[in-house]
């Protein structure tokens, strides 16, 4: 059973006599265990039965309850809104769930990137559920033996950063993943990782369709680098901005206290600069912040030295801040540097040990004999490593219960995760696709502008 509806066409009016018809809603479709299984059963939920708590009307979700991807709109220009009409089914408690609480044997397997909040999600995964923890990767799968897991075991983990389960990239092999599941006689799967994951868990749910197994698969989204598009933020980004706010701090110290001090940071971000651009807008202390969204250049009019010589005039001291995936394009590299990593994303230079040595050289060439420092701060990992702060903590909770919520439902091959402030099912084959960078045409992006008074490096 695919669940998917279409709203009729709304009439609306704008203003006085402009009155036109919103196209229909375009509800996204989920896939389902019963696709492909002829009778899953239908049982009541457990919640029903709980002596604690008695579930209210409106508790339960229903197939009809939906969130709207676009919460904005311009009704100036009716025929646009058309594309903008996108709606997810709702998370949360279903009335009717599709496994047996006793026979469920569910597995959570963390890969990619370390990201605080990951032992978090895989603490209320285990409370739910007394999960299988799969040791690193997906390679765990058929490499490793399965650790069974229980409240008392991971009682304390939403306090530790990393991932206890441990993670790697690379080592996805469709065929003995989900032979390993079968073996296994896992009934559910529950993946957490970034985009490379999520396109693995599109791999492994059609492979599980195809075989007609009773297993639901889902993907946890998380990466720190917030480049997962749909969902609001993800998880541990907002913990990943406070620590970063800390090197900006210290770098703002280092080169406050010195004569013509730089203070340079580099900050997470392959492809995506969000961690510079939150931790900028949010710290205040910054002169100038690069991303990779917004290309910049060093020498001539309207290039960085040329700011920060200003800068050093008027202050004295300037800090800069520049995400790791920024100036790739600048750095002189052979062949033999292109790197991949396991999972093959690019293996990026050093972009703030470079961007120290041409400082440097830039002084010695125009002010040489005057004094200059750079202090080059790398919190990279730092930032990703620390546990979950409380924000994070419960916005993982949420995020565990709600994926706990779907798979008991029945759906399979999709994500959880919050869409304008209220948690909804992606079908996972659109999130493992849809990218979430930095806009540099937003108002947020026009606000660093105007907090740092940087240039627009255009040429
Ligand atoms: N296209 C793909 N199909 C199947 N599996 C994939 C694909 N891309 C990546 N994977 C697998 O997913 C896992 C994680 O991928 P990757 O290392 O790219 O991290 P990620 O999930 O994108 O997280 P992050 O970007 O936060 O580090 C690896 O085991 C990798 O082999
Ligand atoms: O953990 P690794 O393999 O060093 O990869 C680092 C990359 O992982 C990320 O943290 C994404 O998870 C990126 O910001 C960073 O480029
Ligand atoms: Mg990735």
């Amino acid at each position: 059973m695919a669940l998917s509806s279409n709203a009729s066409s709304v009439p609306a009016t704008v203003s006085d006599g402009d009155e036109f018809t919103l196209p229909p809603l375009a509800l996204r479709a989920l896939p389902h265990i019963s696709d492909y299984l002829p009778n899953p059963p239908a049982l009541t939920n457990p919640i029903d039965r709980n002596p604690f708590y008695r579930p209210s009307d409106g508790f339960y979700i229903a197939p009809s309850d939906f969130i709207l991807r676009h919460i904005l709109f311009d009704l100036s220009s009716p025929s646009a809104i058309g594309d903008l009409l996108v709606a997810y089914h709702r998370a949360g408690p279903r009335r009717t769930i599709r496994f047996d609480p006793a026979d469920v044997r569910a597995a959570v397997v963390t890969c990619g990137g370390l990201c605080p909040g990951m032992n978090t999600v895989i603490r209320e995964l285990v409370v739910g559920l007394w999960e299988f923890g799969v040791p690193s990767g997906y390679r765990g799968f058929y490499s490793a033996e399965p650790l069974p897991l229980n409240p008392m075991i991971v009682h304390g983990w939403h306090k530790m950063g990393g991932t206890a389960l441990a993670t790697s990239r690379g080592g996805f092999d469709l065929e003995k993943i989900v032979d390993a599941i079968e073996a296994r006689r896992f009934n559910q799967v529950y993946c957490i990782g970034g985009d490379g994951t999520m396109k693995g868990v599109v791999k492994i749910y059609k492979e599980i369709h195809r075989r007609k197994l009773n297993v639901s698969v889902t993907g946890i989204p998380k990466t720190v680098d917030n480049d997962i598009g749909i969902i609001d933020k993800s998880f541990g980004f907002q913990t990943a901005v406070e620590i970063a706010q800390q090197a900006i701090s210290a770098a703002h110290v280092e080169a406050e206290s010195a004569v013509n001090g730089v203070g340079l940071v580099k900050l997470m971000g392959r492809s995506t600069g969000h961690i510079a651009l939150h931790a900028t807008l949010s710290s205040r202390d910054v002169d100038c912040c690069l991303i990779p969204e917004n290309d910049f250049f060093l020498e001539g009019k309207g290039g960085l030295f040329e700011f920060l010589d200003q800068r050093l005039k008027q202050n004295g001291h300037a800090v800069v801040v520049i995400a790791e995936g920024a100036g790739q394009g600048l750095i002189p590299r052979t062949d033999a540097e292109e790197k991949k990593d396991e999972s093959g994303n690019p293996v990026f230079l050093d972009v703030g040990t470079w961007l120290k040595s041409e400082l440097n050289k830039w002084w010695e060439e125009e002010h040489a004999g005057q004094l200059f420092t750079v202090k080059y701060i790398d919190p990279m990992y730092m930032i990703r490593a620390v546990p979950a702060n409380a924000t994070d903590n419960l916005y993982c909770t949420i995020l565990a219960h709600s994926a706990i919520h779907g798979v008991m439902a029945g759906y399979t091959g999709f994500v959880a995760g919050p869409i304008n402030g209220n948690y909804g099912y992606i079908p996972v084959e659109e999130a493992a696709v849809a990218r979430n960078v930095v806009d540099t045409r937003d108002h947020k992006w026009e606000w660093v502008r105007t907090v740092t008074n940087q240039p627009d490096f255009v040429k």
